[in-house]
Order: C-alpha cells, then structure tokens, then sequence
C-alpha cells in the first residue's frame, strides 16, 4: 500500500505526543503557560509535541522538510528559561533520547515554508491551544503533502470519546487517512485495532447538526446563527475547540462544520486543516471554503486564496455552501 511506512510512523508519533499532551494537560501550572508575540497561548505540551513528532519524522525521513506552528525562539530567551527546562523534562518522559540542544532542533525542523514542489510535513502539535488549557478539546494534527496535496493526515484527539454516541466511553481517538485508501478510527489506546469511519448521509439540511468553534475570535457565531436560521436547521449547533471538529463530521457526529472569518485578512494555516482534511474527504465528506472553492495547499504556509472553511457530509453540500455564500451579502 502507498505511504505505508508514512502512515505507521506518522500514527505513532502523533500517539506519543497525545500522551505527552494529555499528561500535561492534567496537571499545568502557569510556569508552563506563555504567550507568543501576537498574544496567541502556547504551552510546554505545544512545543514538547513538536519536538517529539519532528525529531521521530527527522529520523525515520531525514529529507523531508516540515511545516510546524511553533518555533524555538521564544524558548531561547533567557526569561523564559523555566518553561524551557519543562520543555525538555515532558520530552524526555516520552522520549530519553531527547536533550535540551536537540528539542530545540527538532522545534525548528518546523520552519519549512511549503508550497506546490516535493514533499513535505505539516504538523500542528496541539490544535485548539485555548481548548487545552480549558481542559476541554484539543487535537494534535500531522499531514503529508505532496505537490501541493494532502496525500495523509492523522489526527490525535486525547479527550475524544472513541463512541461517538456515548459520551462516557474511553477517551482518546486517533483518526487516519491515505487518500484513496478510506478513512480510520482506533482508540488511542490501542491504535492497531482501527476501524473504518464515514459521514452520515443526511440530505435535509434541516436535520443537519452543525458544529464550530467555540471561540468567537475564531469564526463568526452571529453569521452561523444567520446561516442555521435560513436553512431551517432544528438542531442546536455545538461547539468543540480544534479539528476535533472535522472528526466529529468525519464520523458522523455532526453533518457540518463551519469556520466563518471574523477578521478579513486573517489566513487559514495549512497546519489547523490538512490533516482534517483528509480525514473528513475519505470518510466520504466534501470541503470548500466560504466561496465554494476548493482549499489549495500549494501556496505555502497558509491557505492564502481561502477564505473560511465549509466542511460537511455529501449530501447537504451544495445547499449549506450555497447558504454560506448567500450569508455574505
Ligand atoms: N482570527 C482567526 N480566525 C480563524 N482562526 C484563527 C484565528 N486566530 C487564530 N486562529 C486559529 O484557530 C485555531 C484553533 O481553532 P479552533 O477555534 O477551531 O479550536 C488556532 O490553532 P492553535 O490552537 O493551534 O493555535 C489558530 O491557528
Ligand atoms: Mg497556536
Ligand atoms: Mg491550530
Ligand atoms: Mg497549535
């Protein structure tokens, strides 16, 4: 099978630093909390997982270049000296090989700057950093690209009940896909013991449940509102930090996710989708952006000729697209 050797390191590094992430996540103390130069959160578990996840690529593919959100700059400064320590420790639990010289190098694998040529690695060591230090969703997020196209993405979801119908099950997901090759579910637990996922097949948008972000500053709750009102739509939205959300309509927890820009010149990273992306396209569902155009991945580190995201189960598509772009005039 192609990306078979990708697919199984890229599972059990995205494994690992679940586990990394969701030890911290237990037990975080300020000291491990920061924030970067654009006010944006990080913590020791962001830059232990990226850490992790880069150094494991960097030896089982030593030329593939990566794009990663976080950089080690930050911790290289002195005041931030006690982050950076912790930083090393949470690796270290995980990985002993690790030392301080060489997280720092593994962070800044990440510096890749993308495009449409060869191949290359995206990762997002912890989506939904506000979720996380909420205690609540959070997903780790690593994708392959080549030539500009998602070819596979895993997504490690620590809080993620593995039923999606029972909220109590276990916690902790891991979700996979290999384009052309269906998409999968295993516990985290046990990550051999997959099983293939699809999309509901609602067709009545009225019945369709649709999902976002829970921060404000992420997408636009008003517009959604709008957007639920004119299709009809019955069942209240829920909200989920990270691309736990394009899990949940990857399994048919939800028929829709919607990601409505709140600012006109933000850019959408390629880290906060591709992995989801193509998980959700093979479980069967479809994605555009708040135009109805595809996303495109080629363009470097962000999604730069996107606006937004539209991410549903097949069969209401057309008409939650069609609502969304009626919805901006
Ligand atoms: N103005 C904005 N519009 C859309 N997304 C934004 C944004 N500012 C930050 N983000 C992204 O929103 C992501 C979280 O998404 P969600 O709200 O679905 O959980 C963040 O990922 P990180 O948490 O990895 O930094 C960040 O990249
Ligand atoms: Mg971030
Ligand atoms: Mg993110
Ligand atoms: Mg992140």
């Amino acid at each position: 099978m192609p990306f078979e050797q990708e697919l199984q390191v890229a599972k059990e590094a995205v494994r690992k630093a679940s586990l990394l992430c969701s030890a911290a996540q237990a037990g975080l103390v300020d000291s491990e909390k920061h924030d970067k130069a654009d006010k944006s959160p990080v913590t020791v578990a962001d830059y232990g997982a990226q850490a992790l996840v880069l150094s494991t690529l960097a030896a089982a593919f030593p030329n593939d270049p990566a794009v990663g959100e976080e950089d080690s700059s930050d911790l290289r400064k002195e005041e931030n000296a006690e982050l950076f320590s912790r930083v090393v420790e949470y690796a270290q639990k995980v990985d002993g090989s690790l030392d301080a010289e060489s997280v720092l190098a593994a962070i800044d694998r990440g510096k890749h700057a993308g495009g449409s040529q060869g191949r290359f690695w995206t990762l997002d060591p912890i989506d939904g950093t506000k979720g996380f230090l909420r205690g609540q969703q959070y997903a780790v997020a690593l994708a392959l690209i080549e030539n500009g196209e998602v070819v596979l993405g895993v997504l490690g979801c620590p809080n993620l009940p593995v039923d999606p119908a029972n909220a109590n099950s276990e916690k902790g997901s891991l979700l996979f896909a290999v384009k052309g090759q269906g998409a999968f579910q295993a516990p985290l637990s046990e990550i051999d013991s997959a099983t293939k996922i699809s999309v509901d097949q609602i067709d009545d948008p009225a019945k369709a449940v649709f999902c976002e972000s829970v921060e404000s500053g992420h997408t636009a709750h008003g517009r959604s509102a709008a957007i639920t009102n004119a299709l009809g739509t019955s069942v209240e939205p829920f909200r989920m930090d990270s691309q736990c959300k394009y899990a949940a309509v990857s399994r048919g927890q939800a028929s829709v996710y919607l990601r409505l820009p709140t600012r006109p010149g933000y850019e959408e990273k390629i880290w906060d989708h591709a992995a989801g992306y193509i998980v959700l396209q093979e479980a069967g569902g479809r994605i555009a952006d708040t135009f109805g155009n595809p996303l495109d991945f080629s363009l470097g580190r962000t999604l730069k000729n996107n606006k937004g995201i539209v991410a549903t189960s097949p069969a209401v598509f057309e008409s939650v697209v069609k609502a969304v772009v009626d919805s901006a005039e």
